[in-house]
């Protein structure tokens, strides 16, 4: 049987890292970010939604999304948020879904769902366990204004934009803290694959 395993945390606490060690060991990921983005290129149903509800000033000269106006409007505004993610979401979870599939019926020992808002959008049903990857807010707010170029309070907007860090560690079956060097998570992350019996048909 093939273990489906929930991997999500808060922005920028290190989702993409343990990802890439992941898939550095043979487990195949689905990245919902990935997915996010390729359902709303020039043309998709859900881009044409945003467009109708949005207006044509969300888009940039070329005629795709121009993420950081999208993301300066729906990360300070709930409301406009949760209108975007009904959107987004139902075309995230199907793709996510079929290539689910795909990973269950070639017979992966485990697949892993990358999803940002697992806890938010209620999808635990989905995956077997959940995987959090946490850090301490000094550091994430660091990481994120340093990787995106943020303003201290463009980072501040989308970290209060999610699930407290602390809450999403409490409901997850194990969690890694990654506050430290990359060595100190990817040797959590092995312990926790080794617990739940995930090492046999890995590739090193
Ligand atoms: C608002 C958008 C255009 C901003 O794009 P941008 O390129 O700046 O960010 P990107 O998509 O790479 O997301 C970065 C991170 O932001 C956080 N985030 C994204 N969307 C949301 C949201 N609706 N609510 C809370 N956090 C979010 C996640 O932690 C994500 O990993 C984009 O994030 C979007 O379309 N969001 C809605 C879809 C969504 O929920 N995606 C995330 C998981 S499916
Ligand atoms: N242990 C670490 N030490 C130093 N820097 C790190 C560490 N882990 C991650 N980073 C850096 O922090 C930033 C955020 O990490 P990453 O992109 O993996 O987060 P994420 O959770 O996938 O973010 P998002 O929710 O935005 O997709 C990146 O610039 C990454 O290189």
């Amino acid at each position: 049987m093939t273990v489906v395993i929930g991997l999500t945390g808060g922005i920028a606490s290190g989702k993409s890292t343990v990802s890439t060690m992941l898939e550095e060991i043979g487990i195949p990921v689905i990245d919902a970010d990935k997915i996010a983005k390729e359902v709303v290129e020039v043309g998709q149903e859900a881009y044409i939604k945003i467009v109708a509800t949005f207006g044509e000033e969300i888009l940039l000269p070329n005629g795709e999304l121009d993420r950081l106006k999208l993301g300066a409007i729906i990360f300070n505004d709930a409301e406009k948020r949760k209108i975007l993610n009904n959107i987004v979401h139902p075309a995230v979870r199907e793709c996510m879904n079929e290539r689910k599939n795909r990973y269950l019926q070639a017979g992966e020992e485990a697949v892993v769902l990358d999803i940002p808002l697992l806890f938010e959008g209620n999808l635990t049903n989905i995956v077997d366990k959940v995987l959090v990857v946490y850090v301490d807010e000094e550091v994430q707010l660091d990481r994120l204004m340093k990787r995106n170029d943020f303003t201290k309070e463009e980072a501040l907007a989308r970290i209060h934009s999610q699930m407290p860090l602390k809450e999403k560690v409490s409901r997850s079956d194990e969690a890694i803290n990654n506050n430290g060097s990359l060595e100190e998570t990817k040797k959590t992350l092995m312990v926790i694959l080794g617990k739940w019996g995930i090492m046999k048909k890995v590739k090193k």
